[in-house]
């Protein structure tokens, strides 16, 4: 039960890690501690991988009945697997990598049916690779890299695997034909021959090598030599560059992972601000306030100039302020800077923007433009944006993003999106990112700030280190409907990763989001690059896995090979219908006897739905 699951955690975690493991244990319940997945009151997921866990593994996990996923990979952990996992009878993925384990491979592990992902590599484990393997018949990745497995590889044809890697073990033989398919780099570093390596013929162990052969073993080694002492000149060399160039890195660092959102200056400083603007236009004079649509305007630029304001945020065009009016209406005000075209192209440019009319878009409202200052009037939306949703609050009180939410939004944004697309081949967006997706109170996405790209020149942060922006585009201003679906793609594996793309710049290889999903899933397993608050929503775990498989598609580094808006929108739309499918099977078999038992969405399907109030 509950209460044996937690005491195994606890165990393990005064074994491996008391310290690096924040658990709050004067919680009863261990489902909400870092790294723990619950269903039906058991622990079913354990993530805790790169956590400085040390030492044994102790007895007791195999209390743990119903897990179904144990990631320790990434850490210091030693010994043998304790021989209490054969309890770990529901046991799928176990990903026990970058560890110092050791020992042979236990017999118990081959009777793990439930066994899909198995990743051991870079441990110290010995011993031969056991034809036993066969029993496990659901076994789709075997990674057992960087070991020290001896003796040869068994034939393994009853195992339906997808994935296999044993380089950099102590193996020899020949490969068994099943794997011949597979890439060389999974079979290097042993002595092993036949496909993918060089076919087994000519290379029997006790062959001479030839006069010739050994003078060009001792070149090659002289060769090798000089090149190393060369790379260590080079290396000298950059090391002063380098460190200048990771204190840069740093700086930049420290910069962008600072969400927009909490940039926001003391009040004092905010009234300042907009009373300055307040003060510029009035002198400025006998221009008023531009109205889109047939909405009443309910406010004039006098009333607008009146209200009092707060500061949102600093975007790439200027800074956005939340103005209550004096009739206790709430607007959002954009003082564009550096305007890039003539009064009569910006009234143009903007008159479009005003026509634009869909409910998954902020509306512009309304309109102000002298030489001085240029303001736009949106609609004000308090939820605020997605990147405020997933970044903003990772404290105590954070409320989980669930599955159904966070579909919904990518719907709503891809609509939006696809509407803006819609008019005509040149018409994209530029800036998709997630903190222009606005939200409603029932969670709807909006797209906000819609043709500003070719109208405003950039005036702060350099687009590129956003992380959104795809790879052909140079010029901010130069947008593209391809380039929109590649920073949509991006948008996507962020709410599906919960990372920020910077996030990325965190790591040392310096790799974009879009990169480091598609490495995570090429080495291991989809659900590994899932943010964790998703993971308990094991029913959609197919569709989960089809939108990420779309994010990676929009993310294409071609624009070509990118699907269009249109496409993107109806594939998003079909994996929340199949996800609300199932939610509402799985309600229908919890609440049978009750009359009305499903659960209210919080978002709708397509345009037919009435628009939701803000
Ligand atoms: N209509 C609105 N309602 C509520 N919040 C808004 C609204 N428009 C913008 N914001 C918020 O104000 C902040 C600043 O927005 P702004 O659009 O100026 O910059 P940005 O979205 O961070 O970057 P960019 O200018 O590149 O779009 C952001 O957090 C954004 O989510």
């Amino acid at each position: 039960d509950l209460a044996s699951d937690r005491a195994a955690l606890l165990a393990l975690r005064s074994a491996v890690g008391g310290r690096s493991l924040l658990w709050n244990v004067s919680q009863t319940s261990p489902c909400l501690w870092t790294g723990v997945i619950c269903k039906d009151s058991r622990v079913i997921e354990l993530h805790l991988p790169a956590m400085g866990f040390s030492g044994k593994l102790p007895l007791g996990i195999g209390n743990l009945t119903q897990l179904q996923t144990l990631s320790l990979r990434v850490n210091a952990l030693s010994g043998t697997i304790p021989p209490d996992f054969v309890n770990l009878g529901s046991l799928r993925y176990l990903y026990l990598h970058d560890n110092f384990f050791s020992g042979e491979i236990p017999d118990f592990l081959f009777n793990m049916q439930s066994l899909v992902r198995l990743n051991l590599a870079s441990n110290n484990f010995t011993g031969v690779i056991s034809p036993k393997f066969n029993n496990l018949t659901r076994l789709r990745t075997l990674y057992l890299n960087e070991n020290k497995f001896t003796g040869s590889i068994p034939d393994l044809s009853a195992v339906p695997i997808e994935q296999f890697n044993v380089s950099f073990n102590q193996l020899n033989g020949s490969i068994p034909k099943k794997f011949s398919r597979l890439e060389a780099s999974a079979f290097e570093g042993n002595s092993l021959c036949g496909k993918p390596l060089e076919s087994c013929s000519g290379t029997e162990s006790g062959k001479k090598v030839s006069g010739g052969g050994i003078a060009g073993i001792v070149i090659g080694a002289i060769a090798l030599l000089a090149l190393i002492a060369l790379i260590l000149v080079f290396l000298c060399g950059r090391k002063s560059k380098d460190k200048d160039s990771r204190d840069v890195a740093r700086a930049k660092r420290a910069d962008v992972e600072i969400p927009q959102e909490k940039m926001v200056p003391d009040n004092d400083n905010v009234a300042a601000n907009y009373s300055t603007a307040a003060k510029d236009i009035r002198s400025v004079g006998s221009k008023s306030l531009v109205f889109f649509g047939n909405a009443t305007k309910v406010f004039d630029l006098e009333g607008l100039l009146r209200a009092s304001a707060e500061v949102l945020g600093k975007g790439t065009f200027g800074t956005a302020y939340k103005a209550t009016l004096e009739t206790g209406m709430v607007v959002a005000v954009k003082r564009i800077k550096d305007v890039d075209a003539s009064e009569k192209e910006f009234r143009e440019k903007i008159e479009d923007v005003g026509k634009m009319n869909h409910e998954n878009l902020v509306p512009l409202r309304a309109y102000y433009f002298s030489r001085d200052e240029k303001l736009l009037v949106y609609d004000y939306l308090p939820m605020g944006s997605l990147s405020a949703l997933l970044h903003g609050n990772n404290g105590a009180g954070r409320t989980p993003l669930n599955w159904e939410t966070r579909s919904g939004i990518a719907l709503g944004a891809a609509h939006g999106i696809a509407y803006l697309h819609s008019h005509g081949p040149k018409s994209s967006h530029g800036n998709i990112k997630s903190s222009n997706i606005l939200l409603t109170k029932s969670y709807e996405g909006r797209v906000s700030d819609f043709g500003l790209a070719n109208l405003a020149l950039p005036s702060s942060t350099p687009n590129r280190i956003s992380g959104y922006h795809a790879p052909e585009i140079t010029d901010a201003r130069k947008v593209s409907q391809k380039a929109d679906v590649y920073s949509f793609g991006v948008m996507l594996l962020e709410l599906l990763t919960g990372k920020a793309p910077t996030y990325s710049l965190l790591n040392e290889e310096g790799i974009d989001l879009p990169r480091w999903v598609q490495s995570v899933v090429r080495e291991e397993w989809s659900s590994e690059v899932f943010d964790l608050e998703l993971l308990r929503y094991q029913n959609v775990e197919e569709e989960m896995v089809q939108l990420l498989q779309l994010a990676l598609e929009c993310t294409a580094q071609h624009p070509d090979n990118r699907p269009s808006m249109d496409v993107v929108a109806s594939k998003i739309e079909e994996l929340c219908q199949s996800s609300l499918k199932k939610e509402q099977e799985e309600n229908d078999d919890s609440f049978k006897d009750a009359d009305d038992g499903i659960s209210q969405r919080y978002y709708s399907f397509g345009s037919a739905a009435p628009p939701s109030s803000v």
